[in-house]
Parts: C-alpha cells; structure tokens; sequence
C-alpha cells in the first residue's frame, strides 16, 4: 500500500516540484512518508520544493506534547526531509483561539492552493480529516466538536486530558484536492471498509463522498483486504 501510494505521490511530485502536499497523521501514511524520506535520501532535489499543508490537528494539548499531529507529522516527515518552514501551512497546535485559526488557513489556503495531492486515512466511523459523521458536512476549515469513537483513536489515548474538538480541513477543501489517495489500514475498520465498499454516497460516512470526486485513488493494505 505505501509503495505504490509512494510512486503515484512521486510521479506528481516530479511533474510539479512545488506540488502542494496535503499531509494526514496517524497510522496509514507512516509507511508512505518513509518510502518519501527514503527518496529524499537517495536525491533531495526531488522533493526539496514541495509545499506541505497539515490536514488536521487536535485542540487542547498542552506545548511540547508528542500526541500532536504536528509531533507526528514532524518526525514522520518533514524533520527528515528537512523541510523548509516558509513552505509549510499548519493548524497551530497551541492556539487559544481555534475558530481564528482555522479562518486563518482557510485564508492560506485560497492563496495557496488548490491541493495538489491529498493524502487521507479513515477514522473507523468514516471520517476523514476531523470531518465526522452527522447531518451535515461541513464546506471549509472549521473547529469540529469530536465524536466519542475519534476520541479514542490511538494517538490520543494516552493523552491524559480530556480532549473535545479539533481544527481541520473541511470536505470542500479536500474535494478541491487535483488528487487524493485513501490509504485504508490499521486495527477495527473491517466493518465501515465494506459500507465504504457498497459505493453508497452518504454523510453519515464522510469517506464515501470520494465516490464522486474524479481523480482519487484508494489503497487497501493486505491486512484489511484479508479481514473482508
Ligand atoms: O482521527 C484521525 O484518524 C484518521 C485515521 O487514523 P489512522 O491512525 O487509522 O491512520 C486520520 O487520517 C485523521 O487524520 C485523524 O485525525
């Protein structure tokens, strides 16, 4: 799964060396970003010029924390291919003030955007980014108030604090994307990768609208595709 979202990630990048590259964290892109660094290594120009946008970030954690998606994201990646910062657009992990801070990369976004390759994992309640299930979807960069299932997603469980929201690109932003992958991995989504797999387009599962979006791809790793 990571290498072959490595080589469709790696082809886009050598046609536009400053791409802008949506980065998720958690679990599924770990392999991808090592795959990446490794490119780095063998010939940095390759990658030196992309532009990184952080996907989604957690509200609430106190400085220094490792449980950011910014900690993750840093070690991942971008520390490793050092990555320059007047390059990077990324929810600050510290605000006291998260709706300012997402008009702000909203702001960002439409100067520096559109997307140019998206990379997303799946919640198992079907959410990408911190866009979660429920009546309505939201279009823009907006603060999402956390289901109990994202809660207890891995990254965060030993955090200690009681966390509640997350700021995080909306379903129109990541739409926009010239091109998504989904890397679908990881513990627990046996069950909400076969209602992905039914094609049925609904927003109480968020990953299904990529159904309709025309240049994304999904890649199942060997473990979930054994489970179905
Ligand atoms: O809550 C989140 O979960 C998804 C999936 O996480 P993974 O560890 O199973 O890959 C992640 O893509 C998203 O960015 C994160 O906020």
């Amino acid at each position: 799964m990571s290498a072959l979202a490595a080589e469709l990630m790696m082809k886009e990048v050598e046609l536009r060396p400053d791409l802008l590259f949506c980065a998720a964290s958690g679990g599924s892109p770990t392999g991808l970003y090592q795959h990446m660094v490794d490119r780095y290594k063998e010939s940095p120009q390759v990658i030196e010029e992309m532009r990184v946008i952080k996907l989604d970030e957690w509200v609430g954690l106190p400085e220094g924390s490792r449980f950011t998606s910014e900690y993750d994201i840093q070690q991942k990646l971008l520390k490793p291919i050092q990555h320059r910062p007047d390059r990077y657009i990324s929810f600050d992990e510290l605000t006291l003030a998260p709706k300012d801070e997402c008009d702000r990369i909203q702001d960002e976004l439409e100067k520096s955007g559109p997307i140019d390759v998206c990379i997303l994992g799946i919640g198992v309640n079907g959410h990408l980014a911190l866009n979660e299930p429920g009546e309505f979807l939201q279009t823009y960069c907006h603060v999402a108030e956390l289901t109990e299932s994202t809660l207890s997603h891995g990254m965060i469980q030993e955090v200690g604090i009681p966390l509640s929201h997350g700021m995080t690109l909306g379903m129109g932003n990541i739409f926009e994307s010239k091109k998504i992958i989904l890397l679908i991995t990881g513990k627990g989504k046996k069950e909400i990768v076969e209602k992905f797999l039914t094609q049925q387009v609904t927003n109480t599962l968020p990953a299904s609208l990529l159904w309709l979006h025309p240049n994304a791809e999904v890649i199942l790793d060997n473990e979930v595709l054994g489970e179905l």
